[in-house]
């Protein structure tokens, strides 16, 4: 039997821990990591995936799984959007949510979308797995050691992401949500 691999490019070490964590041991793929912090163009979220995605087949030439995270403001029309990572590392937490003082609509919604490309030759279509987890964006609470978990609060829950246990975001994560239809496509994919 041959053991098929999946190599998931990501300069971030977290988005690793939780896709370990979320598929677990049964998923049919053996995934291997590839740390690469790829270049990101500017344009909507898929848009901004399926070229990353289309990047990382480029340079490693076999199949290959990114992901692209954003957190959209519904009060901005979707920004900070694709751009969170520079508005976080520029504006911190607290800023993230003193972005929108000026607005009583505090609701987001943290959008994940894993983007593969099976790398063959020229072929560099792209398939997409997206997942929304909507919640609001209160004052910075919990541990700081992933992004803006500390100011996302997903709706139903009295906690942010940052407070929750890791087991019980990632039942509830958009990350999770995109990977159970990542899972789904693999598992059922004929070989
Ligand atoms: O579940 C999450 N909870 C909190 N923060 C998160 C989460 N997931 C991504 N993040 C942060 C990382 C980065 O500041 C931005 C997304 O940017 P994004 O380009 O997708 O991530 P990245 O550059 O760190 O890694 P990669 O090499 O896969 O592009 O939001
Ligand atoms: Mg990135």
């Amino acid at each position: 039997m041959t053991h098929r691999s999946l190599t998931f490019v990501t300069g971030n070490a977290k988005k690793l821990e939780e896709l370990r964590a979320i598929l677990g041991v049964n998923f049919p793929l053996e995934i291997i990591n590839y740390k690469l912090d790829l270049p990101e163009l500017q344009g909507e979220v898929d848009e901004v995936s399926v070229k990353k995605c289309q990047e990382a087949a480029r340079r490693l030439r076999k199949p290959v799984l990114v992901e692209d995270t954003s957190l959209c403001f519904n009060a901005l029309k979707g920004l900070p959007g694709p751009y969170i990572k520079w508005f976080l590392e520029k504006l911190q937490p607290e800023g993230l949510h003193r972005l929108l003082a000026g607005w009583e609509d505090k609701s987001a919604e943290a959008v994940c979308t894993f983007a593969y490309c099976a790398g063959n030759c020229d072929d560099l279509d792209v398939v997409l797995f997206q997942g929304i987890t909507k919640g609001k964006i209160v004052p910075p609470r919990g541990t700081r050691d992933f992004g803006w978990d500390c100011v996302f609060q997903p709706d139903g829950h009295d906690k942010t992401y940052a407070e929750l246990p890791k087991s019980e975001k990632n039942k509830i994560s958009h990350r999770y949500k995109a990977l159970e239809k990542l899972r789904t496509y693999f598992t059922e994919k004929k070989p």
